[in-house]
């Protein structure tokens, strides 16, 4: 990693790592009376190691002259591997989260243990550090592949995949410390979120370097997909979390916003999260990835374009279905209700343009696990957007809000669009990155398909089952018009339907695991393969069905 750096490049990386020492160093000291130490000292750790790693490298003797390949791709292959162990992580933490509903007492007394720390720690894990960590290197790969260029430098990658891991190992770790700022996916305290503002532009400014250096006039659909995903996730992060810290010295701070406006600008955040981080980004890799494995142009180039404008506007307006039937005005409800609906059209014309692309390769579905993960994920897509633009109906929503209704939403779209959209998009990278002729063993990858679907329908179907149970408990009266059930029994009638959610989730774990191996042994393999696809034929800025 470092070698590959010119030696300004290796100098500036040295008095950011210095910096970052510094900073660390300061809020140790300034908060020595306050949790926020802690993270200082982390910080500096981390920073420490870094000057280490990068100092050693001036001692080197210089390498012969250094053979410049055309993509730069190191940052990428770390990316993967990252995202993987976050994955491991923040999943094998979602199944414990997950028995802990089955055995609620399994928390050892200890604070760090209980279900209250430990659910952000999965859902952060999961979707920031599995799929943020997913997202950065395939955009890099995208990027450099459509635009036919290499990145600016080979420093700023390096600067955000790193800086980013350091984000996220603030945040779950903050919150087993018990760091919380109290807001759903957006956890952690004003400290963490000023560093990943300057990471978040530090990767923005990053793309639109590379974007400005292209070789292909044409921008390839992906990258508007990435491009949209990184400018929105900036807009959302900075605006939801102004908040004043208390001191320098303390951890704690109170959010700019309160009482319903706070409520709002939580959901327009936390909706968009879903929008813009966990569907137009994987929608970038869906773009690039199913038609490059299916050896197909999209279906329609066209569509593709339609339908990006049509997320990326709808999706802004809403967030207000999070928040039917509380304090906010009725109107913007019904606002965030109505866009919702629509809301459907442009996902399914996403969903159907990749399921359409398939026609005349189903017999490589059929064969290629791999493609059949992209082909699962288009379906659940589907299916995940039509139900959350259900969901958003007011009456709807007034059966399945608070319950587990909406959890198995979540993870039909979780585990059924964005990791199975992820692992499809692995098996066929790894082998390109490494230069293998293909993966160490295509059985594995046959058995994560199956492990992951059957994993992904138990969960789904289990929280189906108990969350319309749960919503009918909730409403369900006497003949003398009294609630027929106390909060606790329906919380008794849950202990099955959470179990088999929990060994559902372990089928899904399982899977990841297989992954995490068969990319580990792909890695090691010796057969390297010279003939690689470097610019995949089929797509590139040829949209042969853009007419
Ligand atoms: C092994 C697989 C997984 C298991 C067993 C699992 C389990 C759980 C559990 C038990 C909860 C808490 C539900 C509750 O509070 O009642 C949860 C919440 C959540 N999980 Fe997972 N999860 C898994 C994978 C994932 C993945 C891959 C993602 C995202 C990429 C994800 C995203 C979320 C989100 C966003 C929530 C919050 C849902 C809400 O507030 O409605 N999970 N998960
Ligand atoms: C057309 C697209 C979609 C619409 C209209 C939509 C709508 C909704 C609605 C109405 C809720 C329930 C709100 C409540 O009662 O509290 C919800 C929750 C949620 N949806 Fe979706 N959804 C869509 C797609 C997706 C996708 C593709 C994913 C994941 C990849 C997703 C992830 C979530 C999450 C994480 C929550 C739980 C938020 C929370 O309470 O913590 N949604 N969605
Ligand atoms: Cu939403």
């Amino acid at each position: 990693m470092i070698s590959q750096l010119t030696p300004g490049e290796r100098q500036l990386a040295l008095v950011l790592s210095i910096c970052l020492a510094a900073v660390g160093g300061f809020l140790a000291i300034v908060g020595k009376d306050d949790i926020i130490a802690v993270h200082g000292l982390m910080v500096s750790a981390v920073a420490y190691l870094l000057v280490f790693i990068i100092g050693i490298e001036f001692f080197k003797p210089s390498p012969s002259p250094r053979r410049i390949e055309k993509y730069y791709d190191d940052p990428t292959k770390a990316g993967i591997v990252l995202a993987l162990v976050w994955g491991i992580v923040g999943m094998g933490v979602g199944d414990w989260v997950a028995w802990l509903l089955v055995f609620p007492e399994a928390t050892f007394d200890a604070g760090w243990a209980s279900f209250g720390r430990l659910r952000p720690v999965h859902t952060t894990g999961v979707i920031f550090g599995f799929g943020g960590n997913a997202l950065i290197a395939t955009s890099l790969h995208v990027m450099q592949r459509t635009c036919r260029t290499r990145l600016p430098d080979q420093l700023s990658p390096w600067v955000v995949l790193v800086g980013y891991n350091v984000f996220c190992l603030l945040a779950v770790t903050g919150y087993m410390l018990g760091i919380t700022a109290s807001k759903e996916y957006a956890e952690p305290e004003w400290y963490a979120d000023l560093f990943l503002t300057v990471i978040w532009v530090s990767y923005l400014i990053l793309y639109l370097r590379t974007l400005r250096r292209r070789e292909e006039p044409h921008i390839y659909v992906a990258n508007w997909y990435f491009l949209s995903f990184i400018v929105v996730v900036a807009i959302l992060h900075v605006i939801n979390n102004l908040a004043i810290p208390v001191s320098l010295g303390h951890a704690k701070s109170y959010s700019l916003f309160s009482g319903v406006q706070d409520a709002m600008t939580q959901w327009w955040y936390g909706h968009n999260a879903v929008a813009f981080f966990l569907t137009t980004g994987f929608l970038g890799m869906l773009y690039y990835f199913l038609p490059v494995r299916a050896g197909r142009p999209i279906f329609s180039y066209r569509l593709s374009i339609i339908s990006f404008w049509g997320i990326t506007f709808l999706y802004m307006w809403v967030g207000s279905h999070h928040l039917h039937y509380t304090a906010l005005p009725n109107w913007v409800q019904t606002l965030g209700m109505t866009f919702s609906i629509i809301l459907v059209v442009p996902s399914w014309a996403s969903a159907g343009n990749a399921l359409l692309t398939l026609n005349g390769a189903w017999h490589k579905v059929r064969d290629d696990a791999t493609l059949r993960f992209m082909m699962v994920a288009a379906v659940f897509y589907g299916l995940s957007t039509f139900e959350g633009s259900f969901m958003a109906i007011r009456p709807v929503n007034s059966l399945s809000h608070y319950t587990d209704w909406t959890v198995g939403h979540v993870h039909s779209g979780v585990l059924g669009w964005v990791a199975m959209i992820t692992f499809g998009s692995i098996y066929t990278l790894v082998p390109w990155l490494w230069k293998k002729k293909a993966m160490y063993s295509n059985a594995l990858v046959e058995l994560h398909f199956w492990l992951a679907l059957i994993g992904t329908l138990i969960y789904v179907f289990a929280m189906w089952n108990s969350g319309v149970i749960q919503g009918l408990m909730w409403r369900a009266y006497n003949e003398n018009g009294a609630l027929a059930y106390s909060f606790i029994e329906s919380v008794e009638a849950m202990k099955p339907y959470y179990a088999a959610r929990a060994v559902g989730g372990l089928f899904f774990l399982t899977g990841v695991m297989v992954c995490f191996y068969n990319v580990l042994k792909t890695i090691r393999m010796q057969d390297d393969a010279t003939v690689v696809p470097e610019r995949p034929p089929l797509l590139v800025a040829a949209p042969a069905s853009a007419e």
